[in-house]
């Protein structure tokens, strides 16, 4: 019995025939896939195709019109109100722009979830968020406001605070939107190196190609004009070895 059950901590994230809809327009229909926990996992494709939408499903923002979406082995849609609020305190997102709370310094804003969703003491909470500061090269800037912060800096706050709650699964949307290159390629390396020192699981959003190939071991590919995923695999496979042209041209077009 034991053995064929779907043990919670054997999975992180789970998506199962899915379909995606706004009002009667389907966005992608039948995506069905699961993350490998420990990898980075990236939701590629066109502009239009769909890749923010997944991520809010994935997140608990958007509602399957069809299909189901599993973190930790829960079906998450499935759940009450009180048992998805918990699945989702444990999930670290970071957003487009951060959305860091300007009026508090970047320590106030790690320790937000710890103080809104746990009951730890504050020295504990503080000890905390030193540690997810220092984790992100920030530990000079815990009494900064965001507002002083360079863009780069900013999306390393957003992942500090993404952290707080020592989530399994991080889902980024476009983390090095906005960035310069550099900033940017710094942040793939932060983000290979969460994953090494934290053990993470990384769900990210991207159209980098310079990212995807940097850090994404594993991909999916979602296709505007057939409405569902058409690709699945490391980035660097699918660019030479798809049998999908379009997905080809993707993975080999610089823009
Ligand atoms: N709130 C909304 N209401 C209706 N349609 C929407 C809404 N948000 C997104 N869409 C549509 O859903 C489709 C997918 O949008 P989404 O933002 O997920 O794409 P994306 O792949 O992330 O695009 P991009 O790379 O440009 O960010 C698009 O056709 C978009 O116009």
């Amino acid at each position: 019995m034991m053995a064929s059950r779907n043990r919670p901590e054997e999975t992180v994230a789970r998506v199962d025939r899915l379909t995606m809809a706004f009002g009667d327009t389907v966005v992608q229909r039948d995506l069905d896939f699961e993350i490998v926990p420990g990898t980075i996992f990236a939701i590629m494709g066109p502009s239009g195709c769909g890749k923010s939408t997944l991520l809010r499903h994935m997140v608990g923002l958007h509602e399957p019109a069809a299909g189901r979406v599993f973190l930790g082995g829960e079906n998450f849609w499935g759940l009450e109100q009180h048992d998805r609020n918990r699945l989702l305190q444990q999930a670290g997102v970071l957003f487009q722009g951060g959305a860091l709370w300007s009026s508090m310094t970047v320590a106030e804003n790690v320790a937000l979830p710890l103080e809104l969703f746990t009951d730890r003491s504050p020295e504990l909470i503080a000890d905390q968020v030193a540690f997810k500061l220092a984790l992100v090269g920030l530990a000079g800037a815990s009494d900064v406001y965001p507002a002083a912060l360079s863009g780069g800096m900013r999306k390393r706050a957003g992942l500090a605070r993404a952290l707080a709650m020592d989530p399994r699964v991080l889902f980024l949307d476009e983390p090095s939107a906005g960035l310069d290159p550099l900033s940017a390629r710094r942040l793939d390396t932060l983000i290979l190196r969460l994953r090494a020192t934290l053990g993470v699981t990384v769900v990210m959003v991207t159209h980098e190609l310079e990212s995807l190939f940097a850090i994404a071991d594993d991909s999916l590919y979602l296709d505007p004009e057939t409405k569902t995923a058409i690709a699945r695999g490391a980035p660097r496979d699918l660019q030479k070895q798809s049998e999908h042209d379009q997905v080809r041209e993707f993975l080999n077009t610089r823009l």
